[in-house]
């Protein structure tokens, strides 16, 4: 999360400047590009849909960024000063999720605009879970409302201002305020001239909301870049935020997409020049003897401080509004940090002995046992009702964490501990379904190439493999022989010495292969249990009772005979990623 309000270094005298990001986020044509305009009084660097394709289709194509400035709210601190509001135009199109989830994670504040004659949309409830996972704060913007009559406009936004209460009851954004506006009353046809209905307000709303977050100037530096341009005399500049660590003049600063690294020669902020800036500060980082074209966004950070990773482990959360189930093997798109790249995904959960352990924040321990799972364990999917059945107190408890490996088709460079978005992007986009599947946070990156050699065989993660199989008859009172536990090609020599159990409750181990159609030898060494002879040689009794023609007592006795043979029970680890495929018993 970038933490992006920021006081300008300033000199004693100087007044405090303060900025804030404010992510503009919405369903498409819900109205945020026009709510922007009429927001900022000071355009930046950036303007709105710049690209001609942009123009040419009127749909925002990229991050769109534009500023407002007010007097500083006491809440934010004593003293005379500046209140600037970056405000980050999101674009509403549902291809463009991406630009969405990486525009969302250098923000602090969420704007969530809704055409107030449509309600929540497929792309408003995508922006809302976006909001949830990477921004704090929250406000929402009705816009549109000089398409409501006069006459009932008030009763309209008060019905859809309740509706979004009841939206936003179950989400962390309970409570947060909902403004109504018209940003730009009359649609695009109207003359420039016209008056936006109740941005003030909203002005005052956001001021309300803006708040000082956590900055922290410690670990590497971390820029996102969301403008670059040349300055003739003096070299190009690269605007954006500072995500995480500080920069200062003359530092070397890595672009790592281009793999050049470059030292700091000049800084700006709130057009004033300064010698240094943390996280949450909106600066301009000038360098020499850079081609502006070759970056347009991206990331700046300190040199070879991101990592370029083959594949993750990651503990992570479904997503409550994905219907699908989240599978192993399955391939999503997956956000790690501001790059998206194709993945295939191996769900895992703690160890049965670890079910309830406290979570473990930022770091995965290599030391512990994990469990594969076929699918994320969520209230109802299959393996979770499976679970239910072996948990001694049946109440199917889920795992307070769960992770998951994930192999990349190529690498992603990205920061340690970043956010990571999985989602469902080939699903049809008019399909009325959230394409988000998971979120969570990278805890260990794979560099090593041939990471499946060098790295996998480290991550402990089982399968328990259960086999069950027959006792056929028994042998002596040490010995029985079993069936159906193995296939006919099965080689039994690999079982031998593994433990087993009878269903009668003795303990056996498997001493060999008896005959040639898989049966085998279970030595049992304290010995069967006289319960358990009787029940085994019940049928021989059977066939020699039945040959007096006893009918009555035949059938009783096969009715035992079928209902309860006497089973083996084989268990065992075996872990995913060992080349020798080891049993394991403990
Ligand atoms: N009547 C009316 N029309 C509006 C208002 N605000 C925006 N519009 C119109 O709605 C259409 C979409 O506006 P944009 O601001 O481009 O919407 P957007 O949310 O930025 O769209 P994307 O970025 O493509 O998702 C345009 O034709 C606007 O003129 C409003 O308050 N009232
Ligand atoms: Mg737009």
């Amino acid at each position: 999360m970038a933490g992006s309000a920021a006081v300008a270094a300033p000199g004693p005298s100087a007044p405090r400047r303060l900025n804030v990001n404010v992510g503009v986020l919405g369903h498409i044509d819900s109205g945020k590009t026009a709510l922007a305009r009429a927001l900022s009084t000071t355009s930046s660097t950036a303007a709105f849909d710049r690209a001609p394709q942009s123009r040419a289709r009127g749909i925002t194509l990229d991050l769109g960024f534009s500023c407002l400035r007010t007097p500083l709210p006491p809440h934010l601190g004593p003293g005379p000063g500046e209140l600037q509001l970056t405000l980050v135009d999101c674009p509403g199109h549902a291809s463009l999720i991406r630009t969405i989830i990486g525009g969302a994670q250098i923000i602090d504040l969420m704007m969530l605009v809704i055409d107030v004659t449509k309600g929540m949309q497929t792309q408003s409830a995508e922006c809302l879970v976006i909001g949830q996972i990477a921004c704090q704060k929250m406000v929402v913007v009705l816009n549109k409302i000089d398409l409501l009559p006069e006459g009932k406009r008030q009763a309209a936004i008060e019905k859809m201002t309740k509706k979004m209460q009841k939206t936003l009851e179950n989400t962390k954004f309970q409570g947060c305020p909902i403004a109504a506006v018209a940003a730009k009353p009359g649609g695009p046809e109207a003359p420039e001239t016209v008056n936006p209905l109740g941005v003030s307000e909203l002005i005052e709303v956001l001021k309300s909301q803006a708040y000082l977050p956590t900055r922290d100037p410690t670990g590497p530096f971390l820029m996102a870049i969301d403008h670059c341009f040349s300055i003739k005399g003096q070299g190009t500049v690269m605007t954006g935020t500072v995500l995480s660590g500080s920069v200062s003049l003359g530092d070397n600063v890595e672009i790592p997409a281009l793999k050049v690294t470059k030292k700091v020669k000049s800084m700006q902020m709130f057009h004033t020049p300064v010698t240094y800036a943390m996280q949450g500060d909106r600066v301009g980082v000038c360098v020499t003897q850079f081609d502006p074209k070759l970056l347009e966004r991206g990331l700046i950070c300190t040199p070879e401080s991101l990592q370029t990773i083959y594949a993750a482990v990651i503990s992570l959360k479904k997503i409550q509004y994905f219907r699908g189930a989240l599978q192993t093997k399955a391939k999503f798109h997956i956000t790690v940090g501001h790059e998206t790249v194709m993945g295939r995904v191996m769900f895992f959960s703690p160890a049965p002995a670890d079910f309830s352990k406290e979570p473990l924040e930022n770091a995965f321990d290599f030391e512990k046992e994990y469990l594969y799972q076929e699918e994320y364990l969520s209230k109802g999917s299959k393996s979770s009702e499976e679970n239910k059945e072996n948990d001694q107190t049946g109440e199917g408890q889920l795992p307070r964490q769960q992770w998951a490996l994930l192999e990349f088709e190529k690498p992603v460079t990205c920061p340690k501990f970043c956010l990571v978005i999985g989602s469902k992007l080939d699903t049809d986009i008019h399909a009325n379904t959230c394409r988000l599947a998971f979120h969570g946070v990278l805890l260990q990156g794979m560099e090593d190439k041939n990471y499946v050699e060098t790295f996998l065989p480290k991550l402990k993660v089982y399968k328990l493999k259960h086999k069950e199989g027959q006792v056929e008859r028994v042998l002596d009172d040490y010995s029985v022989i079993g069936r159906s536990l193995f296939k006919k090609e099965t080689n039994i020599q690999i079982f031998v010495g593994l433990k087993v159990k009878l269903s009668t409750g003795e303990d056996g181990v498997i001493e060999g292969g008896f005959g040639q159609s898989g049966k085998f030898k279970i030595r049992i060494p304290n010995g069967l249990k006289s319960d358990t002879k009787v029940f085994l040689t019940v049928p021989s009794k059977k066939k020699s009772k039945a040959g007096k023609g006893d009918a009555a007592k035949e059938d009783e006795s096969s009715k035992v005979d079928s209902a309860q043979p006497v089973t083996i029970n084989l268990l065992f680890k075996r872990y995913v990623f060992d080349t020798q495929k080891k049993m394991i018993q403990s």
